[in-house]
């Protein structure tokens, strides 16, 4: 217990799903309806500290310097203080180093950055399988955000089955990502709630589950082989599935907006011309491509006919969860 009352920061980096996550099996454990991939991104991270202090009434959480009251964030850290026993309040500061609501998964960064900083706090020594566990109960994204490159995280069928894992990447593939930031202001709808929606509702949420199984094997694969051309097609039909389940619920929803389906038409323009490249979104309307490093160039001067050079960001393959 010598960590306590010492001060721990971690670092962790945010991450895009090629083959995403969109259901639960179980909320209070965060358990998935089926298995997903990610990149992790260099561009884009989180640092948390965390100190658990005897002369706290509370837990004192800023995030950007401004104070919140996540009761997310207390919960969270209930699940460290049981599991290490130890009964004091934390101070937790954080700093997001990715656009502001970008939907840039920012809830992954944070959980994966928190779990380090604050189970390490608590006299916790955890393996990244460990710390893949006890971020996957804040945010589902999190488990992937521990490890750098690409990931996966397991679906599993309880808390001790679900974690995360690095997927070997023998030939260490050429690859990128051109976030497109469309729209900043919150969502209407969080990821939390349109998953929950698509999964009791979508009349297709079972041939997503199927299709989305044979996805995972496909990509993969193309990691294995260093395919990327498969890898990129595999990503991009798994997004447009994930999108059709929130047209398809009750009520149906959209995260698109019209700017979206204008960057996929330009990314199909590029790739009639010979450029390679694949479009994803997530739960918000800004499009993430996926190219290798000789078509940025290319890609970057046609996304600037249409949109300005700070909502345009170029990010590489990111590094695992660290302590700082
Ligand atoms: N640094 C942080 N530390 C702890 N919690 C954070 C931090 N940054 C964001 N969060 C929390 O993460 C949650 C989701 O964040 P946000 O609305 O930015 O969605 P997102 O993570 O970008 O997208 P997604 O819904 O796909 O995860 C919110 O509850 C927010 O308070
Ligand atoms: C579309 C996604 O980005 C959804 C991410 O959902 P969250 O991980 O934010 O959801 P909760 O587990 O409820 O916190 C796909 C993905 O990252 O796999």
């Amino acid at each position: 217990m010598e960590n306590i009352g010492q001060k721990y920061t971690a670092r962790a980096h945010t991450n895009i799903a090629l083959v995403k996550y969109w259901g639960k099996e179980n909320e209070e454990l965060i358990i998935p309806a089926n298995s997903s991939i990610s990149l992790t991104l260099d561009e884009f991270y989180t640092d948390t500290s965390v100190i658990f202090d005897s002369t706290l009434q509370q837990d004192m959480i800023t995030i950007n310097s401004e104070i919140v009251n996540d009761e997310k964030i207390s919960k969270f850290l209930d699940i460290i203080r049981h599991k290490s026993g130890i009964n004091l309040f934390a101070k937790v500061e954080s700093i997001n180093h990715v656009p502001n609501s970008a939907g840039l998964a920012s809830s992954a960064s944070a959980y994966a950055a928190l779990a380090t900083a604050g189970s390490k706090a608590a006299g916790l020594e955890l393996s990244d399988k460990e710390l893949s566990m006890l971020a996957r109960r804040g945010s589902g994204s999190a488990t992937r955000s521990i490890f750098g490159g690409f990931a996966a995280w397991n679906k599993g069928t309880d808390d001790q089955t679900s974690y995360g894992y690095s997927i070997e990447d023998p030939v260490k593939m050429d690859i990128n990502m051109i976030a497109i930031v469309l729209n900043n202001s919150p969502k209407k709808i969080s990821s939390r709630l349109g998953m929950k929606i698509s999964y009791e509702t979508s009349p297709f949420y079972d041939s997503w589950i199927k299709q989305t199984n044979e996805d995972f094997e496909t990509i993969q694969n193309a990691i294995t082989n260093g395919d990327f051309s498969t890898l990129g097609q595999t990503a991009e039909l798994n997004a447009m599935r994930m999108h059709s389940l929130t047209l398809s619920a009750n009520p149906s929803y959209l995260y698109l907006n019209k700017d979206s389906l204008l960057v996929i038409e330009m990314v199909k323009e590029l790739r009639d011309k010979g450029i390679e490249c694949y479009y994803t979104m997530d739960a918000g309307p800004n499009v993430k491509i996926i190219c290798q490093k000789k078509n940025i160039k290319a890609i970057v001067d046609n996304l600037s006919n249409q949109f300005s050079q700070d909502q345009i960001k170029v990010s590489g393959p990111g590094e695992k969860v660290k302590l700082i």
